[in-house]
């Protein structure tokens, strides 16, 4: 088999989405996601402009031929843009074997592990009672696992919590949105929202929260110790982790497990946090962290380490990213959660998939290939619509991790 064509595929059906797809001689074709929020048509030109003249005649089922041709021959190893445009080749590659096999993808990885994936949605309020019932919401639906995140008393915007009625997206139109950080007052805080979550629905539940990288490592430790008592599946990303020795702070003073890595494109961004066992749960995930190839490599190292995954699963990562990691879910032997933010329904029309939600766990569906293609006519109805991520200051003005 011999790969004819590639193109890139931009979309904004609710929110900007960038798609690769792969045809060969065969009429089989496969879809990666390469979507980097607020960075998309970086990722859309390394695709057109140097990695598709090289795709064309190769052998689609070489995939490690392939992954290391993009990596190694690269030069320039390494990077959210050059991972994301990589994970997409890899998944359409994926995508393209298993469809050839007859076989899910899951199949062509070593078979299922287990049923379905645990899934985690997200619960956010913009005050404590408001967040509850946002979760009663979640468990009535029959989710397990829920990530909670609540407005902070004394500040106007915090991240996870959506502005009004409309649900939460980090990503606005225009240039970056700025907004106010008060380190203070989120401390004093969120140990309120977990002990009323447990207050009202016991231990039964998963509840999971995002720090999203504001903290200091002393400050994380804080955090860490003073939500041990509501026991929570995990406290993510508590400080940045470029410097991985940080987060061996935060662990010598707490047993709240630790979840780090959306923003990881490397085994080597978090070696030494699985290699000195500093995290419980490795977040990488397929379209930003090389594809199915390298996030196996990743999940590898990490289960010699009982380290768990834990896969990054936001509305800005496509329907194809999920329904590939959802295959890689089934599949890998140490998992320990997903997330799923659940789309809108206009991206899941132009994405149809075979994924399926069912009593707090997640099944990609037994089509041959990931199970998830893009309706092209339709993806045209909606042009790119240039969007950012915001930006954060603490109160005296300083710039902060957002
Ligand atoms: O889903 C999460 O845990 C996030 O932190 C979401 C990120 O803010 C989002 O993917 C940024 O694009
Ligand atoms: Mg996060």
């Amino acid at each position: 088999m011999k790969i004819t064509s590639a193109r890139v595929i931009v979309t904004c059906p609710g929110r900007n989405f960038v798609t690769l797809k792969i045809e060969t001689d065969e009429g089989l074709t496969g879809v990666g996601d390469a979507t980097l929020n607020g960075r998309e048509l970086a990722v859309a030109s390394y695709l057109t402009d140097h990695v598709i003249p090289c795709l064309i005649g190769r052998d689609p089922h070489r995939i490690e031929d392939t992954w290391q041709y993009l990596y190694r021959g690269a030069y320039w190893r390494r990077g959210p843009v050059t991972m994301s445009a990589i994970a997409a080749v890899d998944t359409a590659l994926w995508d393209i074997k298993a469809k050839a096999a007859g076989l899910p993808l899951y199949q062509m990885l070593g078979g299922r592990s287990r049923d379905g994936a645990l899934v985690y949605p997200h619960a956010n309020g913009a005050d404590i009672e408001e967040t509850v019932d946002r979760v009663g919401d979640f468990l009535a639906k029959g989710f397990k696992a829920v990530r909670a995140q609540c407005g902070i008393p004394g500040i106007a915007t915090t991240y996870g919590v959506a502005h009004g009625s409309k649900f939460y997206e980090p990503a606005t139109k225009g240039l970056p949105e700025e907004q106010i950080w008060s380190t203070e007052r989120y401390l004093d805080f969120v140990p309120k929202l977990f002990a009323r979550l447990r207050e009202v629905y016991g231990f039964g539940p998963h509840f999971l929260h995002d720090v999203h990288h504001r903290l200091t490592p002393i400050e994380a430790a804080r955090l860490g110790k003073s939500l041990e008592p509501y026991r929570l599946f995990w406290m993510e990303d508590p400080s940045p982790a470029e410097n991985q020795e940080a987060f061996r702070l935060i662990r010598q003073h707490t047993v709240t497990p630790i979840a780090v890595g959306e923003v990881f494109n490397s085994i080597h961004d978090c070696r030494e946090l699985i290699q000195n066992q500093l995290i419980d749960y490795i977040r990488t995930t397929v379209v930003h962290a090389g594809g199915i190839t390298h996030l196996r490599r990743i999940a590898d190292l990490a289960s010699l380490y009982q380290v768990r995954t834990g896969s990054h699963g936001a509305t800005d990562l496509s329907p194809i990213c999920m329904g590939a990691a959802l295959h890689f879910d089934v599949w890998v032997p140490n998992f320990g959660i997903q997330e799923y933010m659940i789309h809108a329904p206009v991206t899941d029309e132009v994405f149809p998939h075979a994924y399926t939600f069912q009593d707090g766990y997640m099944f990609p569906g037994e089509v041959p290939g990931h199970g998830v293609d893009i309706d092209e006519r339709l993806a045209a109805e909606y042009p790119y619509d240039p969007a950012y991520l915001p930006v954060c200051r603490l109160e005296d003005g300083t710039l902060w991790n957002w």
